[in-house]
């Protein structure tokens, strides 16, 4: 997938909470259409390196583009931040966000939820908006549930809601951060299901999971976080099939996935 355009590219990313370096020169490359997964140690900077990638975090140093265009930024090698909102903006409505506990709005509807963005951010026609609210809920399979409230659905039918109210953004790329941690695991295998629906359609899509399942049968590409740093990557047979690094040994037997 080289010859298609990179979609979002960080380069040599560095991010600290005071004292503590948490990336320490990080580089991912996510073209059109790439799934890629990253892995790794709890702590090693897995959610950092996804917030920062949609510029939810400050960082010190390196680059972030997003199709090309490069993040512009203010501050100073201790700290710096986006320098112009529009372009944050533009950016942020692109990586559409899943996280890990759903953040559905408990006051209003699943279609509601799903609708809220697209137009009070983007601006589009409620009539339209509401057509393909629908039509994503259906796709997730829970276009029978529009009219209830967040607390109606299970958690597995809240994290699929929530995937639906990112695809309605319509967005470039999503960003997933651990999309099925907070579920059991039959729950679990619903939200896989569309995941991969979402991969073999060509989505661009960034993955942090703690499931090597879901990050090999999904993924073009998995990357191995440790202590902020790249230590191994590549196709996901590769690199779960002959791991070369001894931490990545270690941490595919801990994860029962060797
Ligand atoms: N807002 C914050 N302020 C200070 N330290 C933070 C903050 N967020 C994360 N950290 C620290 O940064 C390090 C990396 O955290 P991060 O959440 O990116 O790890 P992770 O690989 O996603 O872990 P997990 O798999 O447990 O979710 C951890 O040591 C964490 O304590």
């Amino acid at each position: 997938m080289q010859d298609t355009p990179s979609v979002i590219e960080i380069n040599n990313l560095h991010k600290s909470y005071g004292e503590l370096e948490v990336l320490k020169g990080v580089d991912i490359n996510a073209h059109r259409g790439d799934v890629v997964s990253l892995i790794g140690s709890s702590g090693s900077g897995k959610s950092t390196l996804l917030r920062c990638a949609n510029l939810l975090e400050d960082s010190q140093q390196g680059d972030i583009l997003f199709k090309g265009e490069p993040v512009l930024w203010k501050g100073n090698a201790h700290h710096r931040r986006p320098a112009d909102a529009k372009q944050v903006l533009r950016i942020r409505t692109n990586l559409s966000m899943v996280f890990q506990q759903f953040n559905l709005w408990s006051h209003m509807s699943i279609l509601q939820n799903v609708m809220e963005a697209p137009v009070t951010v983007l601006g589009r026609p409620r009539d339209e908006v509401e057509e393909a609210a629908r039509g994503y809920l259906q796709k997730v399979g829970i276009g029978d549930k529009c009219d209830v409230y967040p607390a109606q659905l299970s958690g597995g039918q809240q994290q699929r809601a929530a995937i639906a109210r990112a695809l309605c953004m319509e967005p470039e790329a999503l960003l997933f951060d651990e999309p099925t941690s907070a579920l059991d695991p039959e729950l679990e295998q619903e939200v896989v299901r569309v995941i991969k629906d979402l991969a073999s359609e060509g989505r661009t899509m960034l993955i942090v999971t703690h499931d090597m399942k879901l990050a090999h049968d999904v993924s073009d590409h998995v990357v191995f976080l440790h202590q902020g740093l790249i230590e191994e990557q590549g196709p996901p047979d590769t690199l779960f099939g002959s791991p070369k690094s001894e931490r990545l040994r270690g941490f595919l037997s801990a994860t029962h996935a060797a």
